[in-house]
């Protein structure tokens, strides 16, 4: 990683290393300690830790398709190790052999992603950890996949964390000067201003693009990282400069734990401490640097020039190809397992590890008992505002997405306009039903533009939110009442823009007030399909399901809508859905507001129905009056948006406290 220019020679400092280890220096930055000595209430400053676990074992019970009944798949035996503040540990091994599970269970969140039962000890400093301490204040995960907003630049995502995450007791000033000095230690001083980006908008390089998640978590300047594959989908030189930081945060004496699945030899040279899992156990954990030592004296020599990863990878892999290649594999890893188990000079390491945890302080050190930790480090009103400008600033951003919509609105509401143009000038008994299409049509309209409208973009700005709260950045009401408080105003005045034209163009009733209470109706009609929306869309993990769950409840919603089948249609076990139809209410309302007490321009002697008032009572839709149907439409609207709330707080992330 470049030294950043502009930084004062003074305030540029090498990663210095504990002697124990022979890595050279990763990288120069700007002195994060001594910042956060002026920034952080001296009662939080980072301590030293020492992060054991023992006999690890976790298994999932999962329901077999074939007996259908449930089995436990065992996922980890027994798995011990230990980090220190100053050393990077990786946790490597073959697809699938419980790296990640592994990693889950260390930081506490296993029950985050599955029906999983685990036992063992962890403990922090020689103490059982606090799962509210560990959380909150002395470790930070960093997730495989950087859920990170677009449109936002590397300064601004660190910033709003640093403004949620930090004490509410920090001046504005210290605040900005940690953020600088996260930036200028992780070596994104050149790409702060730069929009963060994503696969279709060119945004910042994917090392950065890490080193931003990383940022984000070390505002609170947690002594121990988890990170899950961080080098994952990335070229060789970003790979390289992501764990060269990742080296610089150890030497500043913190703890960095993380998978790693298949690193070059030069990011192998710079791992302290190496834990190699294969099929759910160990089979070697120690000094990175003597893992190829190791496996020569059991007999497997690494060939010369070859990269030690890749060695010691396809050692432990299982051979899959024949039955036999499978065997071999097999035996090979029961014999590394036993020899693991029986090696002294492993057993010795531990026996070291052990002495320099002793030294540390004791968990009590952290200055914050549960009890004084603050469930929410910034108060109500703070959350609210910094949330409210996020979803602002996003809001005016996304302006391409503003543009498309605009010509999509407009594109539409024109369409209708001409197709229908001035019918409702010349409504007569001969064809009063056009204008029932017609306004059919809008709600079918509306509520498609809208679906597709939070459906492409709620998934994943969902994964940021649900990435956000599991460090407990904010409370889920602040999130939505901002996100809810910005996006109504653009909902409107998509609606607004629809119904101006495609109203006017049919020629609808000729009455301000008849065009404000449709404006009304259409809108009310828009914001209960985003309730519907998003109260799918935050409860279903998958993005292929909530977008086939979403359709399928807008379909039924509109067939049950009160033009396509009459009462008499629809089979009595399927009335319930006739009711629970928003459409009904809307077509009810817009059909109300068109046709109550309405004179048809010209009658013919002959007609069924004469005016307004018959068209109601023929197409059944009189069960209720115009502000009936909008009373129904409002409570459905607040229902959802109540359902969305709900949905969002129980579908959030989990921790477990069971290690
Ligand atoms: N929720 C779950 N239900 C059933 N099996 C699971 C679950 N989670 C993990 N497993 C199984 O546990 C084993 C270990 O999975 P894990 O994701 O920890 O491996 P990994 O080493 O991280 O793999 P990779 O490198 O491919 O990510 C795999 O066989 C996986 O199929």
């Amino acid at each position: 990683m470049a030294r950043s220019e502009g930084l004062s020679e003074e305030i540029v400092l090498e990663c210095t290393q504990p002697e124990h280890f022979s890595n050279p220096p990763a990288s120069q930055h700007l002195d994060f300690s001594e910042i956060i000595e002026q920034t952080y209430p001296s009662s939080t400053q980072r301590q030293r830790v020492s992060f054991q676990f023992e006999d690890i074992c976790v298994s999932v019970t999962q329901k077999s398709l074939l007996r259908k009944r449930r089995e436990e798949k065992v996922i980890l035996q027994n798995v011990s190790g230990a980090v220190h503040s100053g050393q990077l540990l990786a946790i490597m091994g073959p697809s699938g052999s419980g790296k990640t599970t592994l990693l889950n269970a260390l930081a506490g969140r296993l029950s985050a992603s599955g029906n999983f039962g685990a036992s063992g000890r962890i403990s922090v400093n020689g103490k059982r950890r606090d799962p509210v301490v560990f959380k909150k204040v002395l470790s930070a995960y960093v997730m495989q996949d950087e859920n990170l907003f677009a449109e936002l630049t590397v300064e601004e995502q660190i910033n709003i964390a640093a403004s949620l995450r930090l004490p509410r007791d920090l001046s504005k000033e210290s605040r900005e000067s940690r953020v600088e000095a996260i930036i200028s230690e992780l070596g994104l001083v050149e790409a702060k201003k730069t929009l963060v980006g994503s696969e279709t908008k060119k945004g910042i390089s994917g090392g950065e693009r890490k080193r931003v998640s990383i940022g984000i978590e070390l505002v609170r300047d947690p002594s121990l990282i988890f990170l899950d594959e961080p080098t994952s989908g990335l070229d060789a030189f970003n790979a390289q400069s992501v764990v060269n930081s990742l080296v610089c945060l150890a030497r500043k004496n913190r703890a960095v734990l993380m998978t790693i699945h298949q690193p070059r030899s030069d990011i192998f040279s710079l791992i302290d401490s190496l834990l190699l899992l294969s099929e759910g156990k160990v089979l070697y954990f120690g000094p990175a640097k003597e893992a190829v030592a190791y496996f020569s004296q059991l007999g497997y020599e690494c060939p010369l020039h070859f990269n030690p990863a890749d060695y010691i990878l396809d050692l432990i892999a299982v051979d899959t190809r024949s039955s036999k290649a499978e065997q071999t594999s097999h035996a090979r890893l029961k014999f590394l397992h036993e020899a693991y188990k029986e090696n002294s000079c492993l057993q010795e390491y531990f026996k070291e590890e052990e002495a320099v945890w002793k030294s540390y302080e004791t968990m009590n050190a952290f200055g914050k008992s549960v009890e004084d930790l603050e469930k929410h480090p910034c108060p109500y009103w703070k959350e609210f505002s910094v949330l409210l400008n996020r979803a602002a600033k996003l809001l005016i951003r996304e302006r391409n997405i503003t543009r498309i919509r605009v010509f999509q609105t407009l594109f539409l509401s024109i369409l209708i306009g001409l197709i229908w143009l001035n019918k409702g000038r010349n409504i007569s008994s001969n064809n009063y039903e056009d204008i029932e299409g017609v306004l059919y049509y809008i709600l079918i309209s509306t509520t498609f533009t809208t679906m597709f409208g939070i459906l492409f973009f709620f998934p994943s700005e969902r994964l940021i939110i649900l990435r956000e709260r599991s460090s407990g950045m904010y409370r889920v009401s602040a999130y939505y009442l901002s996100k809810t408080l910005v996006e109504i105003p653009r909902t409107v005045m998509f609606c607004l823009l629809f119904c101006v034209t495609s109203y006017w163009m049919v020629g609808l009733r000729d009455s301000a007030k008849n065009f404000f209470l449709f404006f009304i109706v259409v809108l009310l009609t828009s914001l209960t399909v985003e309730g519907i929306v998003l109260s799918i869309t935050a409860g279903v993990a998958k993005f292929e399901v909530a977008s086939a769950l979403t359709p399928l409840a807008m379909n039924i919603a509109l067939l049950f809508g009160g033009f396509f089948l009459s009462n008499a249609n629809i089979p009595n076990y399927f009335v319930w859905l006739k009711f629970s139809s928003f459409v009904k209410y809307s077509f009810g309302a817009l059909m109300h507001n068109q046709f109550v007490n309405f004179k048809f321009q010209i009658l013919s002697n002959t007609c069924v129905v004469c005016d307004g008032n018959e068209v109601l009572k023929d197409s059944g839709i009189s069960d209720f009056s115009f502000w009936g149907n909008v009373g129904i439409l409002f409570m459905l609207f607040v229902v959802f948006r109540i359902a969305t709330y709900v949905t969002l707080r129980i579908s959030g992330p989990k921790h477990d406290n069971t290690l």
